[in-house]
């Protein structure tokens, strides 16, 4: 069975292609860095290391990679032949993707009528939908109409933490225990991917949003109030009673909204969710503020991990979420100069003014009750 995943960074070797393996794939990793993709053919093997005090290894083997800006061909070939199409590339590279894969779908219909499933696996609501959208901007009318019942983009939700690494083996990549891959498998065309690790369900909704707003949320407020605070990372951002009530206060808005919106079990709920905080503090793995808030523009959209939930909170209960407005006031804040993004929010609040510039990125509109919370928690901040 051969696997082309794209993104061979901490997600992709650490999560994807470790469950490839276990479940015998060959995986090829499709990327374009080429020191990662250079030593992964050199070695054909990598080290997964465990974060947890039993720091257990295992090798992943039967890996090679491509690198798809040198030799985009060999890409487009891959996936022609693949029997799984997977990616972890972030939200917006999908875009950049999405050629490589409409070629390779193109070539493998014109040899054969094998159905294939392609999985985006990303931190956000509807991944492959939005691929599969890129990818059939692609195709002509008549391509369309036949992909569309050959070709499956079923929307996926990922959980594991995998920190920026530092280690001397560039290959080597630790790992948090816990992982959940959840794939919406209403959307699954052919016989479903058998890999070990993927709950297959009938609606992702519940298990997307319960995790973007819970593991996400927690870990955004994390972040930037860790960095407000010039805490440099998430367990030191734990240990500060002040930012740790409000990361369990925000956790306690989206689980309020989470549990009115899909019925979940209180109980059961909550012991998620402590669980979920918990993981904050794996003193196995030092977690950089600045990995974790990257990307405040993506972060601060309205379909994301604080606004939406914050104004789905509001809608619901008609009251304020005290804790989430006070992490994007916190995330407004962030003023990291190596994050394009960062560097975009606050000269659009020097030049717009911070009202504008919640409405331009949140869609929260100016003057409405949730924006004049933000402005207050962000002008207390600022002091
Ligand atoms: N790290 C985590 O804890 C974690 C957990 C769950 C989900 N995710 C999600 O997984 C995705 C990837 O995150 P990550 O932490 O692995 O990031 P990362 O930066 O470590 O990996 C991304 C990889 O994509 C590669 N890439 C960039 N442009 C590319 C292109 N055009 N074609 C092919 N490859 C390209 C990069 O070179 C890099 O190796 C994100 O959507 C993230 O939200 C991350
Ligand atoms: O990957 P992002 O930028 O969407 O979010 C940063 C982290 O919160 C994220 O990578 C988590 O580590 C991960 O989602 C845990 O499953």
């Amino acid at each position: 069975m051969l696997a082309v995943h794209f993104g061979a960074g901490n997600i992709g070797r650490g999560f994807i292609g470790n469950l490839l393996y276990q479940s015998g794939y060959e995986t090829v990793f499709v990327d374009v860095n080429d020191e990662l993709v250079s030593l992964l053919n050199e070695r054909k093997q990598y080290t997964v290391v465990l974060a947890d005090q039993s720091q257990q290894e295992q090798i992943i083997k039967n890996v090679s990679a491509i690198n798809s800006s040198t030799d985009a061909e060999k890409a487009v070939d891959m996936v022609a032949k693949a029997d799984l199409v997977t990616a972890a590339v972030g939200p917006n590279i999908l875009p950049f993707i999405a050629g490589t894969i409409a070629e390779g779908l193109r070539k493998r219909a014109a040899a054969s009528d094998a159905p294939l499933n392609i999985i985006a696996c990303e931190n956000m609501i509807g991944g492959s939908t939005l691929l599969k959208e890129k990818v059939f901007e692609k195709l002509n009318e008549d391509e369309k109409k036949q992909f569309e019942s050959r070709f499956g983009f079923p929307d996926a939700a990922v959980d594991r933490i995998v920190p920026n690494q530092s280690n001397e083996d560039k290959l080597m990549v630790k790992v948090e225990p816990f992982y959940e891959w959840a794939v919406d498998q209403t959307k699954i065309v052919g016989t479903k991917p058998d890999v070990e690790g993927i709950t297959y369900v009938n609606d992702l909704k519940p298990y997307i949003e319960r995790k973007l707003f819970t593991v996400n949320t927690g870990h955004a407020a994390a972040a930037y109030l860790g960095y407000h605070a010039g805490v440099p990372t998430i367990d030191g951002a734990m240990n500060n009673p002040a930012i740790k009530e409000v990361i369990e206060g925000a956790v306690k808005e989206t689980g309020d909204m989470l549990i009115s919106k899909y019925g979940f079990e209180r109980a059961a709920h909550e012991a998620y969710a402590a669980k979920i905080v918990n993981r904050f503090t794996n003193p196995y793995i030092s977690d950089e503020v600045t990995r974790v808030g990257r990307s405040p523009i993506r972060k601060l959209g309205p379909k994301d991990r604080l606004v939406s939930p914050a104004k789905q909170y509001h809608e619901l209960t008609g009251d304020i979420p005290a804790s989430l407005t006070k992490v994007i006031a916190a995330a407004l804040l962030y003023d990291y100069k190596e994050d394009p993004e960062a560097v975009t929010v606050q000269e659009t609040i020097a030049s717009k003014g911070l009202e504008q510039a919640i409405e331009q990125f949140t869609e929260i509109p100016a003057a409405s009750e949730l924006s004049k919370a933000i402005i207050s928690h962000y002008e207390n901040m600022k002091k």
